[in-house]
């Protein structure tokens, strides 16, 4: 044998030797892989319990539903619903948690009648831990009893309650609200037409006029460091919410949050809020009369600028964008505002009782948005093994999920063009039957049923009476076309436009004279089945 040949045969036995490495080290990858699938889709079904929720999602499990949520994003839940239309109620298996996820709306009131043991108050604590950054003495202080109306979170909600429901504490807090944005009309209409950037626009009037409404002269957000800090920090909320990543990722955020804890700290010490509304004062008393420390006073201050203004401006510029956009909308909204204007010696009042009473147009198309537009999740938590109508068993720890996108595009609720934004779908019609109230999620509902619901809607659709009064406004590109939501933080229960709209204000004939509100004594809109 020559040399050659030697060398190329010990080659080739070096090859098959490879090869055959690589063949085992192949077969005992999948091996081990078809092991680890086995193992997990017998952890998964072993676990589970036959009384619970149908399981679904399993084909990678623990997995599945993670990837499905990355895919079809806020679709998620309304995607499984036309997958397993049959199911009232499924559960997903995540890693380390399980959620139930409620498709029927007659299971609503039954899983809101069990307050006592499927819980709100953990998600709240949980979010002031993660994205306020609250210290361990104040999360002690917030999860010592969640349960009971003498708990810190039930008692909170308890003592803001009255200052937010119909009476004059309200009526004061919506006509300095509104003051604020209509003194920044007045500048806005001695200027001649304007262009501004619509959302960003709306945005800064809500913002000014909710948190002076609120917190009085001594408003933290009149400083404009304390406003930019507010939109470094707000785009990072759902990020430290979902608590996956390390902080420094989110520095610019978590800077802007530590400004405004300043801000609130100092707000705090100078005893701003005895000038600010009764619902801040009552806010704050519950806050230091359980001993919350300073400094944590000052970080759900930011939990509540969160609640205050997060859902409110995207609601307002929703209802606005459909007014504007719809001819026949923005004729009929008008006429129905300006039956509350009476006008005297130049000084325009316009009747905030009558607008929030009998401008059904208005209303509806504000309505239609919450339906059409909202996103949020009512999420709950197990507080021990439970069944839910006597037939589904809801485990500790669990999480229980009511997502408003999938009642709101019910048809059985709603009809057939459940998916269309209808403006007068809310306007009572002569014989017509009423949609079932409780497949309307906007504000929530039962014992978490959003205690704001009466100052934003008020604060709402008097901002836009106001507007379409005062100004004619088109789109600078000449067509209104709605801006997509893909990018929607999932932390809010309404979507948000991904994009902005140019758009050109004209002053319309009188949009110079005085322009005042009245209040007092009247309903609030009822909107929710707890309201109707
Ligand atoms: C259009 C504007 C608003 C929308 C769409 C909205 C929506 C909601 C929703 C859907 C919930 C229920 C959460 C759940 O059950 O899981 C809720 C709760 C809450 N909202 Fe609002 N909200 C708005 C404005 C406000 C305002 C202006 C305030 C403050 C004055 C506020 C304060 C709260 C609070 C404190 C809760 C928690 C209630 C609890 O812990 O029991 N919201 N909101």
């Amino acid at each position: 044998m020559s040399a050659n040949m030697t060398s190329s045969l010990a080659i080739d036995g070096s090859s098959i030797s490879h090869l055959v490495a690589d063949y085992f080290l192949y077969v005992g990858v999948i091996s081990s892989l078809v092991a680890t699938y086995v193992f997990l889709q017998a952890l998964l079904r072993l676990t589970q319990d036959a009384k619970e929720p149908e399981l679904v999602s399993t084909s990678i499990p623990f997995l599945s539903p993670v990837f499905g949520m990355i895919r079809w994003s806020m679709d998620f839940y309304n995607h499984m619903k036309d997958e397993y239309p049959r199911l009232p109620i499924y559960t997903l298996r995540l890693p380390g948690t399980r959620i139930y996820i409620v498709n029927s709306t007659s299971l609503i009131p039954v899983i809101q009648r069990q307050w006592r043991t499927l819980l709100f108050p953990p998600v709240t604590a949980r979010a002031t831990e993660a994205a306020m950054g609250g210290s361990k003495e104040a999360m002690d202080i917030m999860r010592q009893d969640m349960v009971t109306e003498n708990g810190f979170l039930p008692a909170y909600i308890n003592a803001i309650h009255p200052t937010l429901s119909a009476g004059p504490a309200l009526d004061e807090l919506n006509g300095k609200a509104i003051q604020v944005i209509t003194r920044s009309l007045d500048s806005m209409a001695s200027k001649g037409p304007t262009k501004v950037k619509m959302f960003e626009w709306i945005r800064q009037e809500l913002l000014l006029g909710t948190t002076d409404g609120v917190y009085g002269p001594a408003n933290p957000l009149r400083d404009p460091q304390n406003m930019k800090a507010w939109h470094k920090y707000h785009p990072t909320i759902m990020f430290l919410m979902l608590d996956l990543f390390p902080h420094w990722v989110f520095k610019q955020g978590i800077q802007g949050r530590e400004q405004l804890v300043k801000a609130f700290v100092d707000y705090q010490a100078k005893c701003g809020f005895n000038e600010g509304s009764t619902f801040i004062q009552r806010w704050v008393q519950h806050f230091t009369s359980r001993g919350m420390p300073e400094e944590d006073i000052a970080r759900c201050h930011i939990g509540g600028m969160f609640a205050l203004v997060a859902n409110t401006v995207p609601t307002a510029f929703w209802t606005i964008y459909h007014i504007l956009s719809d001819p026949s909308v923005l004729k009929d909204c008008r006429e129905e505002v300006s039956r509350a204007v009476q006008e005297k010696d130049g000084v325009c009042t316009i009747d905030s009782n009558y607008i929030k009473s009998s401008c059904p147009t208005l209303l509806s198309t504000f309505q239609e948005v919450m339906r059409f537009h909202g996103m949020g999740n009512s999420v709950r938590v197990a507080d021990e093994d439970q069944m839910i109508d006597g037939k589904y068993l809801i485990k500790k720890g669990g999480l229980v999920m009511i997502p408003s996108r999938v009642q709101h595009r019910m048809r059985s609720a709603w009809g057939d063009d459940a998916d269309v934004f209808d403006p007068r779908r809310f306007v009572k019609k002569p014989g017509a039957s009423r949609p079932n109230p409780v497949a309307f999620r906007g504000f929530g509902g039962g014992t978490t049923l959003c205690p704001g619901r009466h100052f934003a809607t008020t604060e709402i659709s008097l901002f836009a009476a106001l507007m379409i009064l005062r100004f004619d406004v088109q789109p600078v590109s000449g067509h209104w076309v709605a801006p997509t939501v893909q990018n929607s933080s999932q932390a809010e229960a309404m979507e948000q436009p991904d994009s902005d709209i140019d758009i050109e204000l004209r002053p319309r004939p009188g949009a110079d004279k005085i322009w005042r509100f009245t209040f007092g004594g009247g309903k609030e809109a009822a909107l929710v089945a707890e309201d109707i």
